[in-house]
């Protein structure tokens, strides 16, 4: 008899019992079938249930993915089981995080494969809370007893957050007993473990707001401390209510909020609002970790704000976090969706998880690889890489997993295969799409089992390794065409990190060509002392469908061309996209020019909106407005 009690949700009569039969004969207990969302909500609350067989179009108003929404708040896992080929409902199903997706119509097994699947997955997402638990616990002790100012203190650990708790700033307010707010700082993410760290009265400062406005708005609406997520309407919903917050989310273009206060012994409370420019990015699983921390964080905050009221120190800037090791010494990159993938790998590196890379050729997808292995504990083994689409057919399964000697014509002598060569360490293998489809069985029996054999070998060789998988193609289309198999593809996609092309994340471009050009210089014995500002607007307007490998080589060219340390915008063949990239009819729209324009500006300006030398000062218009057209024209930072 297997463990998992599972819940049905499906319209179809037939269909739900022939899912029933399927599970009962393989020892499953189905707690019920539901043909609509209510039905299936009575269901949950009568029964402990471990995972949901979801249809996408039930009886009634709501579908399957509101269903997921709840599931996903509860945290029980489900995979839909759904005929629907609307890529617009595809999406929406993918935006609620399943454990699999099934197709109808579906054979017993691929019903059975995904369920062990999705349990494998569980117990992979379970260990991966549980390590997260732990290292916040002793990160936070270990840096209460270390002797640094409070300032330090809460950056170390607003910065340890970051890869379990995404933000782009934190607002934190002490208040005391008497409800006064006695200590207001905020929080933003500057690079990847650079934050600065400033008083209520330098963000006035920025903001152009003056005390007495602030302190009447502070007054009429104080902002609500007690522990809540405010997403989708209700962060709309929160901000409508909460002046403050809405200042603070139009300031730093914000779209997320999860509020977490911490009562102290002395009857002090500290109030940490997480907010993030990504929409619908905090959930349940957030706030369970702040509420598993709250004992420790009670107890050592209660020391650090002892240490500010002390007033030892008066605040100052600090935009490098001291204690911060440099993880990431080849990405180069600050755009939030660099910053993003990085924090992944820093959640990622230190389990032994499988890890699928996916990205547009050139995004960077193996520096990411070996970011992973460096910050894993196997650092100390090789990475040994694998390229999938350049081995001979005819030789790849030799060439990863060895031979005896014999075991065929030409094979003199017995051979060990890269997964043996990797033992200890880290396999990583580019273009998995590209691996021939029986070799693919091989490869998963390498995942599950930890075992390997060779050709004409007698008996499996134990390995120990970790994998790291890597493509450029949609392995869900692969799957789809039958040429990648559902069941590797579920294994490896267990911790999916997915690079984005660089036009998506323009704001990287300056630091990449500066790099290159530093990166270059004594090799081809040229000292170039700055970008002129003409040639990086040439590398702003172009779209880049090489990426970094792209930008490197058109630096190359460039510099090899320079004459005089200067480099040419002339010498730049970025082909007709450089010109203008055009839309479908051969036009750019007056709002496409308008989105590049914006961006290109701020890119000049490192990102700076308001003030002097800010964009908005640039293009001559109000602050105000350019934060509204920036929010308009969707340009993230
Ligand atoms: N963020 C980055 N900072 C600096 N250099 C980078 C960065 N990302 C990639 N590169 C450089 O760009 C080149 C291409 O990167 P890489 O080989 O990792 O891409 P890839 O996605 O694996 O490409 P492919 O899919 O073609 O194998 C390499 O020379 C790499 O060092």
């Amino acid at each position: 008899m297997k463990t998992e009690k599972i819940l049905i949700v499906e319209d179809e009569f037939i269909v739900a019992h022939d899912l029933q039969m399927i599970l009962q004969r393989a020892g499953y207990h189905v707690v019920g079938i539901a043909d609509s969302v209510k039905n299936a909500q009575a269901l949950l609350e009568k029964h402990q249930v471990d995972l949901v067989l979801l249809d996408i179009y039930l009886k009634g108003r709501l579908t399957g993915i509101d269903l997921a929404r709840d599931l996903m708040k509860s945290q029980i896992p489900f995979i839909y089981v759904s005929a629907n080929s609307n890529e617009k409902v595809l999406e929406a199903a993918k935006s609620t995080c399943p454990y699999g997706f099934i197709v109808k119509p579906y054979r017993d097994r691929d019903i059975l494969l995904s369920i062990d699947i999705a349990r494998y997955r569980r117990e992979n997402s379970n260990n991966m809370k549980m390590s997260s638990e732990r290292f916040m616990q002793d990160f936070i002790v270990d840096i209460s007893m270390k002797s640094l100012t409070w300032q330090k203190k809460i950056l170390a650990i607003a910065s340890a957050f970051q890869p379990y708790i995404p933000f782009d700033f934190i607002a934190l307010s002490g208040i005391g007993k008497d409800g006064k707010r006695y200590s207001e700082i905020g929080i933003t993410r500057k690079n990847f473990n650079q934050y600065d760290l400033f008083t209520a009265n330098e963000f006035l400062k920025y903001t152009g707001l003056s005390v007495a406005e602030y302190d009447t708005i502070n007054q009429l609406v104080p902002e609500t401390t007690a522990d809540a997520i405010y997403i989708g309407d209700d962060f709309e919903g929160v901000k409508r209510a909460a002046p403050m917050k809405n200042l603070i989310a139009t300031t730093y273009h914000l779209y997320s909020n999860l509020v977490k206060t911490f009562y102290l012994e002395n009857g002090d409370q500290i109030s940490f609002s997480f907010y993030s420019r990504t929409e619908n990015i905090y959930q349940p699983a957030h706030m369970e970790l702040l509420n598993f921390l709250s004992g420790t964080l009670e107890k050592k905050l209660a020391h650090i704000i002892e240490l500010e009221k002390a007033g030892t120190e008066s605040v100052l800037h600090q935009s490098d976090y001291p204690l911060a090791k440099k993880d990431f010494e080849n990405i180069i990159g600050k755009s939030t969706a660099l910053l993003s993938v990085l924090d992944k790998i820093k959640i990622v590196a230190p389990t032994d998880t499988s890890v699928l890379i996916t990205g547009d050729s050139g995004t960077g997808k193996e520096e990411i690889a070996k970011s992973i292995h460096r910050l894993s504990h196997r650092n100390t083994k090789p990475m040994v890489a694998v390229n999938c689409a350049a081995l001979p057919a005819d030789l790849i399964e030799s060439i990863l997993f060895g031979h005896e000697k014999g075991s065929f014509t030409g094979a003199l002598n017995a051979r060990i295969g890269k997964f043996e060569e990797a033992n200890g360490g880290t396999i990583f293998l580019d273009e998995i799409g590209e691996m021939p489809f029986d070799l693919q069985a091989k490869l998963l029996r390498a995942l599950q089992e930890k075992e390997i054999e060779r050709i004409g070998g007698k008996q499996p060789i134990k390995v120990d390794l970790r994998i790291i998988a890597a493509t450029n193609l949609n392995l869900e289309k692969e799957i789809a065409k039958g040429r990648f198999r559902l069941d590797l593809f579920y294994r490896l996609n267990v911790f999916p990190i997915h690079v984005p092309p660089l036009c998506r994340r323009k704001t990287d471009i300056p630091l990449l060509a500066e790099y290159f050009v530093q990166k270059h210089a004594k090799a081809l014995g040229k000292n170039i002392s700055e970008i002129p500002a003409d040639f990086m607007d040439r590398l702003m307007l172009y779209d880049w469908p090489g990426n970094i490998r792209e930008l490197e080589h058109v630096m190359l060219r460039s510099m090899l061309l320079s004459s005089n340390g200067k480099l040419n915008p002339d010498h730049l063949e970025l082909g007709i996209k450089n010109e203008e990239p055009l839309t479908q009819n051969g036009i750019k729209t007056i709002i496409d020019n308008e989105r590049d324009h914006i961006i290109r500006v701020l890119a000049r300006c490192k990102g700076k909106v308001a003030g002097s030398g800010g964009a908005a000062e640039l293009l001559g218009i109000p602050a105000t407005t350019l934060n509204s057209k920036i929010k308009k024209l969707n340009i993230k930072r």
